[in-house]
């Protein structure tokens, strides 16, 4: 790929917090058939979620978290579009990068987030909400080129895949939940749209590019009910979400290496973390007992990433737009055809000006303007047809050479149709939908949604102040009022160091979790290693296998082993069935051995196996 390089526009570079935002799911049926307890409060005015635990021994103690808001699960999809979204697509619009993910433990409702129901006007997600006001915005703006381009990409098991290139094959499972079908969350899945707009007979492009990414299940695979094999498949699953886990945390801490490039997803968020970009995050929570710690798992991280700070600045005047160089290729196609028109007007009127001489001669017009005049037009149609006439009485070889030339300059108009074609012209009606009331109503849900998130701000400073109110108006008018006081604070402090130590433990229990988890998988690879070793101390060879030790080569990048070239195997090689070490002894089976113990009927047979096999082994020095 070759690198891009962009002029930033510098004056107006601000740091920008990640926007953090939650949405709490209702009880689902199986919760609710369940009888599981509610355990999350969610306190939309001020951004304030609770989260009790019910197995804890004070009831009381409930952990608060602030956010930049928070949406229970009474909220519509339009709301969540309206006050979260909507101010970072028109962003986009204006030239800046914006990435909204949704994170969470499966069935927390990040894919009814992010894409909703399908033809549904109330349900429908952010992805379409966020095409139709790209779209709407396009066919307001007067006097714009745009280049709209799309991807849809899926990282599966760190594999990248453009599920939108005809032959890339979907490798989603199907699992069963709530007695439906549903698509598992096991691929991180991640739709970019990138838009380069300029004003018309400008040079002057802007780029936009917005990423919505629909993250995988963030649940223990062990949970899940994974299954041995499984686990294996979930580590691999696992790393991407632990390393954004550890992106996360190293940019919180403002540590000086960030762990980018550990895997695919982190890589690609690499801008829309910690770089150029708008970021939100929308973690998404159950609100039942059953889910308590996969919750309160993905509140904290929630908390963790509303320190990570950006620098989102306008894409303003990039060197390697498409824009610009599809508006290059249409100039020099346009040039070229009207040189080749022009050309064989020139032609036409030399031929017409030598066969009626008497006729009064006209001079063939040579003005750069692509715009043709009547008596042009007048002319090229005559030409046209007495071009026919000329056509028939050339010779072949003329013939052959005037039909080249005229392919070529239907090629090249084919080619600047096409290339006309990609190209989005704005103030044109795309959709039909989109009225100027619209743009307003769009203009005031912006504005409701930039008062309410002043309203949370202003709301949590208030709660803020009245703490440090409290305090100043407690002035001591008697060493007993002093003593009362300095006990209150005493026990919140406790209370908090309560809090805290609560978190360390939660912490410690969540590491030795994932530790338990780590080691299993350790173990069934340990074991799927030495089945193989098995195989080839029994099957391989002695020189193949010293071979392979020495000429197999690991690839970091792919993650495979590889064998280089002298290893290769020729077709000859391939057709023959490989031949067994002589020197090995044959593998027998527990029966067989149980067969020739018990000298049972059947043992001669198992007998000879096991004969030729200790005669061969002798023969060869291992008896
Ligand atoms: N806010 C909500 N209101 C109503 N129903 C919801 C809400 N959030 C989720 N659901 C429902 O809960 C179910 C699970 O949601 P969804 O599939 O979006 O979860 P998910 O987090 O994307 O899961 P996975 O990680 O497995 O893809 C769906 O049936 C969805 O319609």
């Amino acid at each position: 790929m070759c690198p891009v390089f962009f002029f930033f526009n510098l004056q107006n570079t601000k740091n920008e917090c990640v926007q953090v935002v939650v949405r709490c799911r209702p009880l689902n049926n199986k919760e609710q058939t369940g009888n599981f307890q509610k355990v999350v409060d969610v306190f939309p005015s001020r951004g304030v979620i609770e989260i009790l635990n019910c197995n804890e021994a004070s009831r009381e103690n409930k952990k608060m978290f602030t956010y930049d808001a928070v949406y229970d699960c009474l909220s519509t999809q339009q709301t969540i579009y309206d006050e979260v979204v909507r101010p970072l697509v028109a962003s986009v619009m204006e030239g800046f990068n914006g990435c909204v993910f949704a994170y969470g433990q499966t069935g927390t409702g990040k894919t009814h987030t992010m894409e909703g129901i399908k033809n549904d006007l109330e349900q429908k997600g952010i992805i379409p909400r966020a095409f139709e006001q790209i779209w709407g915005h396009i066919n307001r703006a007067q006097n714009m080129n745009f280049l709209v381009a799309v991807s849809y990409l899926e990282i599966y098991m760190e594999e990248l895949r453009d599920l939108l290139k005809p032959n890339a094959t979907c490798s989603l499972e199907l699992r069963e939940r709530d007695g439906g079908i549903v698509h598992s969350s096991r691929s991180h899945a991640i739709f970019l749209i990138k838009i380069e707009m300029c004003e018309a007979g400008s040079t002057l492009v802007k780029v936009g590019k917005l990423n919505l990414i629909d993250l995988a299940g963030s649940e223990r695979q062990s949970k899940t009910g994974a299954t041995a094999e499984r686990l294996k498949e979930a580590s691999k699953i696992n790393r991407a979400l632990s390393s954004l886990g550890n992106v996360i945390s190293a940019l919180a801490e403002k540590s000086p290496h960030v762990p980018y490039r550990d895997s695919k997803l982190t890589r690609l968020l690499q801008d829309s973390l910690g770089g150029n970009s708008k970021t939100i995050m929308i973690a998404n929570i159950g609100p039942s007992e059953f889910n308590y710690n996969e919750t309160l798992t993905t509140l904290r991280y929630a908390h963790r990433a509303k320190t990570i700070e950006n620098k989102p600045v306008k894409n303003e005047d990039p060197q390697d737009t498409k824009l610009r160089e599809y508006q290059n290729e249409i100039a020099e196609l346009r040039k070229l055809i009207s040189e080749r028109q022009k050309r064989e007007r020139t032609v036409h009127r030399e031929k017409k000006a030598k066969k009626k001489a008497t006729r009064v001669k006209r001079e063939p017009s040579l003005t750069q303007s692509d715009e043709k005049s009547d008596s042009e037009v007048e002319e090229e149609e005559d030409c046209e047809k007495e071009n026919e006439q000329d056509f028939n009485e050339l010779d072949t070889k003329a013939k052959e050479e005037l039909m080249k030339e005229r392919e070529a300059t239907a090629t090249l108009a084919a080619k600047l149709q096409e290339l006309e074609g990609q190209l989005v012209k704005g103030g044109k009606n795309i959709l039909d939908t989109y009225t100027e009331r619209q743009f307003e109503l769009e203009k005031k849900l912006s504005e409701i949604a930039e008062r309410k998130k002043r309203e949370i701000e202003m709301q949590q400073q208030l709660e803020l102040q009245e703490e440090s109110t409290m305090e100043i108006r407690e002035t001591f008018t008697s060493l007993q009022q002093e003593v009362e006081l300095k006990t209150r604070k005493l026990k919140k402090c406790y209370a908090k160091c309560m809090a805290l130590k609560q978190e360390l433990q939660d912490t410690r229990d969540e590491h030795n979790r994932d530790r338990r988890e780590l080691e299993m998988t350790q173990n069934e690879l340990i074991k799927e290693l030495k089945r193989l070793l098995l195989i080839i101390d029994n099957f391989v060879p002695a020189e193949v296998k010293s071979r392979l030790y020495t000429q197999a080569k690991y690839d970091d990048e792919a993650e495979e082993w590889f064998l280089n070239g002298s290893m290769m195997l020729n077709n000859h090689q391939m057709l023959t069935r490989p031949v067994a070490d002589p020197t090995r002894r044959r593998p027998m089976s527990e029966y067989a051995l149980q067969m020739i113990k018990t000298k049972s009927g059947d043992a001669v047979r198992y007998k000879v196996s096991y004969w030729c096999a200790t005669c061969v082994a002798f023969c060869f020095g291992r008896g």
